[in-house]
């Protein structure tokens, strides 16, 4: 990693997809060009924008001057805030919104918010008229860092996370770092425990400079900004090189089979567990698992958990409020996992600081009994 630059200035990540290529912008001041930007890619002159009653208030007035500048109409939905907006009920109402805002296929939808309304609005976006323009204006830590880049949609189903949905690649996002003064303190550090995962995977330094300039990385300007770069650069080159998760890009779930089963476990209660929360302590635990396994240092597993106590991210299963079901409730949400092949477990793994896997065929007899002695 470089020394932290001095201004924040916009960076350009590109995401050369082919035909699907599209560019990731960072920077201050981004809802305030989002018309112009968008109109200089995009032919349509429609729009319909989603996002969340949290989010509404704060940009939806900036972002409809922005567009109506540059002479885009746009209609607009708002909808409840949290996980449980990942549902058919609310899939539905954002499809009508933009076939009654006479949304066309060149024209876009546009998904202002966190994860939640990107996944959500992405996933409409993708089967409106078999597919409309999408465009990703993020606005937490983690939609900028991950959740608005790479095409995954979808919703969440009664039989586990995001079982429904399509791959609909973004064609513009629009990361405006000034928007992550208003997130609050607990959600800016489930986003963080996104932006450690890349470090994670396979960029030890990474890792290392976060845990020296994690402090900056919080308190914003230029060291937020390179760390959103880093980490939208390290998603999009995973991506680009398997899109569809035929391989390598399920490296990107490194501690989210632990952490969706601890999703699931919880209800998406957001009071109890959010996304990022359960990514933290399902690294912690895909570290253990992988010591456990004889695959890597419990020394790694130690520094993991280190660096995540320190920002203020659980880390254990015990953190979580309330009580938790047993671990073959647990064994059951990891056996919908999307990755599970022929009946057999995937889980991301790791041999070290940097150095995660994908491990085909891990045994359930292994995982259960691991997650009884950390669930007791
Ligand atoms: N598609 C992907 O590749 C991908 C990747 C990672 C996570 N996800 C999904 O993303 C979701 C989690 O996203 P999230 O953590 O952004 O949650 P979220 O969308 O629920 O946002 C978190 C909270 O912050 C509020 N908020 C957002 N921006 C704000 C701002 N600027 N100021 C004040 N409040 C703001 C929201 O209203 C919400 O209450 C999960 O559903 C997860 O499965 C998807
Ligand atoms: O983009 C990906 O690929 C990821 O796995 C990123 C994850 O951080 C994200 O939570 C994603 O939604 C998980 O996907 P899923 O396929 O496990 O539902
Ligand atoms: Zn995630």
């Amino acid at each position: 990693m470089n020394a932290i630059p001095s201004a924040p200035a916009v960076q350009t990540v590109h995401v050369p997809l082919g035909e699907r290529a599209y560019d990731i912008l960072i920077g201050p001041g981004l809802i305030a060009r989002a018309g112009a930007e968008i109109a200089s890619r995009l032919k349509g002159r429609r729009a319909a924008i989603v996002t969340d009653e949290h989010v509404a208030p704060l940009y939806l007035e900036a972002l409809l001057a922005s567009l109506d500048a540059a002479g885009i109409a746009a209609a607009k939905v708002v909808l409840p805030a949290g996980e449980k907006t990942k549902s058919f009920e609310h899939l539905i109402t954002v499809c009508d919104k933009v076939l009654e805002a006479r949304v066309e296929r060149n024209d876009c939808v546009i998904a202002l918010g966190g994860g939640v309304i990107g996944d959500l609005t992405g996933f409409a976006a993708g089967i409106v008229r078999r597919g409309v323009r999408f465009v990703q204006v993020p606005t937490s830590l983690l939609a900028q860092v991950d959740s608005s880049v790479g095409g995954k949609t979808g919703i969440n189903s009664r039989h586990g996370k995001n079982l429904i949905g399509v791959f609909h690649q973004p064609d513009l996002v629009l990361a405006d770092a000034d928007v992550l003064n208003t997130l609050s303190e607990r959600e800016f550090r489930a986003g963080y425990a996104e932006v450690a995962k890349y470090g994670l995977i396979d960029k030890p330094d990474f890792f290392a400079w976060l845990e020296a300039n994690w402090k900056a990385v919080f308190a914003g300007g230029s060291a937020r900004i390179e760390a959103i770069a880093t980490s939208c650069q390290a998603k999009a080159d995973v991506v680009v090189a398997d899109e569809r998760e035929n391989g390598q890009r399920a490296l990107l779930n490194l501690g989210h089979t632990f952490g969706h089963a601890l999703e699931a476990a919880t209800a998406y209660d957001s009071r109890r567990l959010v996304h990022g929360e359960g990514v933290s302590i399902g690294m912690v635990l895909a570290h253990e698992f992988s010591a456990r396994m004889n695959l890597a240092s419990p020394d790694d597993a130690r520094r993991v958990e280190k660096h995540l106590k320190e920002v203020g991210l659980p880390t254990r299963m015990s953190e979580i409020p309330g009580e938790l079901p047993p671990a073959e409730t647990l064994m059951d949400a990891i056996a919908q996992d999307k990755k599970v092949k022929n009946g057999k477990l995937t889980f991301i793994l790791t041999r070290g600081i940097g150095q995660s896997f994908v491990a085909d065929d891990v045994p359930a007899s292994e995982v259960i009994s691991f997650l009884r002695e950390k669930h007791p």
